[in-house]
């Protein structure tokens, strides 16, 4: 954790005043930017809010589907996103996200692309409403919590709830247990987490965001069923995404785990 809980509200606004900060940079280049005013005036800018306007952005090749990253701070957000873009993941200090921003990235579903534009989100409760604004076109929501922090964990339902009120009815939501390779350090068990998201109905799976368990298979799962449904062939005898999740991890031996 930083010192960022005692910064000023107003850190929005650099995405404004600060030409370093484009839209659409690795949100990991988001962080830890001060700025002087107030976010509460903060208004996206004009490339921002084109892209919130758009329900299913169309570029010149294919249909774009917005894709958002949400969660508690320090859950690994930043993590899991640069961990897909690059397969990097890095260790150490943890900065929290100061901002919004996304990433472009074409995954391969049978034989055709589809591109998503995922967006990473600051976890502070403090830019709560202004993330909110980001819910109301997303296609797909993965909502992390990290297995080593339960407050993270309890903190799901209130997501949750937010989602509710704030994002389209029929979002794609995935949710997702990071920090898997934490051993020793687990609090929160994975039936927790499948029983929490059977509760909700959604999917669910565990990440690791530093090992890479899950990673692409996450963003896969989210990219095969946005792709279904923009083609009409969704139908939920067919496709799920959590069938789909269990399958592909059954594949994949888990790691042993402390509890
Ligand atoms: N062991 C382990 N550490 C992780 C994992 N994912 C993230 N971390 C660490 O957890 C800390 C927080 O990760 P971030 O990705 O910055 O978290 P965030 O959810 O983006 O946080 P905010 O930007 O404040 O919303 C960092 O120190 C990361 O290195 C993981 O899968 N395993």
């Amino acid at each position: 954790m930083t010192t960022e809980d005692s910064m000023d509200d107003d850190v929005f606004e650099a995405l404004e005043d600060n030409p370093h900060l484009k839209v659409g940079e690795d949100t990991h280049q988001l962080k830890n930017t001060p700025s002087p005013t107030g976010y509460r005036d903060y208004k996206p800018p004009a490339e921002v809010l084109k892209l919130c306007e758009s329900d299913t952005i169309e570029d010149s090749n294919q249909t774009v589907h917005k894709t958002i990253l949400l969660g508690d701070s320090g859950v690994g957000k930043t993590s899991l996103l640069v961990k897909f873009d690059t397969g990097k993941f890095q260790p150490g200090n943890f900065s929290a996200t100061v901002g919004i921003g996304f990433t472009n990235k074409v995954v391969t579903v049978d034989n055709s692309r589809v591109k998503l534009q995922i967006w990473d989100t600051a976890g502070q409760e403090r830019f709560r409403s202004v993330t909110h604004a980001y819910y109301r076109d997303a296609h797909a929501l993965l909502l992390l919590y990290d297995v080593t922090n339960k407050t993270s964990y309890d903190n799901i339902r209130a997501w949750l709830g937010e989602i509710r009120e704030y994002a389209q009815d029929d979002v794609v939501i995935m949710l997702i247990g990071n920090k898997s390779d934490c051993g020793p350090d687990r609090i929160v068990r994975r039936e927790d987490g499948e029983r929490l998201a059977r509760e909700y109905n959604v999917a669910f799976m565990e990440t690791s965001a530093k090992s890479g368990l899950n990673v692409e298979l996450a963003f896969m799962a989210i990219a095969r069923e946005l792709k279904l449904r923009q083609s009409g062939q969704k139908d939920s005898n067919k496709f799920s995404v959590q069938d789909y999740v269990r399958e592909e991890t059954q594949k994949t031996p888990c790691p042993p785990c402390s509890t």
